[in-house]
């Protein structure tokens, strides 16, 4: 779907899709650069990075694997509980891996500090972070982000994989939700 099939339910589209694959392939040769000549293993957390993974592992050139891990700390609202749960683990033995994150938003932080504790204590040789959107003002907890796609306001975003209880992952753009459709 695109912005006009969701009609009233965006107050205004932020990111378009255009914008958004410009800044994945950016972000791509930066990644590319830093792992020259190493393998990659890009650690999805679903189901929000689904869209980010599938178009950030495409542009990328160095060889990667690819795992998915399920934690959730959202559930059907728009406020982190601050709780993260493991839904679905890895398949993978970290050992010796080089492991990149690969995220669609850093909001509080809560995800993805704890995340990032969680896999680095499995042995990997290293563990980093990219996440197509961050909310500066919105962090509860500092992460260190390698690559960041965009910095946003507090607004609450949906679409590219981004959801409101579910719903919006298939809009193509990433709009801000308009209040009504939470309120
Ligand atoms: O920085 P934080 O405040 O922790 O928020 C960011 C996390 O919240 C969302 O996931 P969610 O738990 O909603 O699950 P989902 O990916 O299935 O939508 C998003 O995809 C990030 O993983
Ligand atoms: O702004 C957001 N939109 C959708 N999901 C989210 N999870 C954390 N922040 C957001
Ligand atoms: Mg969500």
């Amino acid at each position: 779907m695109d912005a006009r099939d969701a009609g009233q339910d965006l107050e205004r589209v932020l990111l378009t899709e255009d914008q958004v694959h410009t800044r994945l392939r950016e972000m791509a040769a930066q990644i590319d650069a830093h792992y020259a000549g190493s393998d990659v293993l890009l650690v999805g957390v679903l189901k929000g990075a689904v869209m980010v993974m599938a178009d950030l592992a495409r542009a990328l050139t160095v060889p990667v694997t690819m795992d998915w891990m399920a934690v959730s700390s959202y559930g059907s609202g728009t406020k982190s509980s601050g709780v993260v749960r493991i839904l679905k683990d890895l398949d993978t033995d970290l050992t010796g891996k080089n492991v990149l994150i690969v995220e669609d938003i850093i909001d509080s932080g809560l995800t993805l500090s704890w995340l990032s504790a969680n896999l680095g204590s499995r042995g990997p040789a290293s563990v980093k972070i990219a996440t197509l959107l961050r909310k500066p003002t919105a962090a509860k907890v500092d992460v260190a982000v390698e690559w960041v796609g965009f910095d946003i306001g507090e607004e609450f975003v949906v679409g590219y994989g981004l959801d409101y209880a579910e719903r919006y992952r298939n809009l193509r753009d990433i709009g801000v939700l308009a209040q009504h459709v939470y309120a």
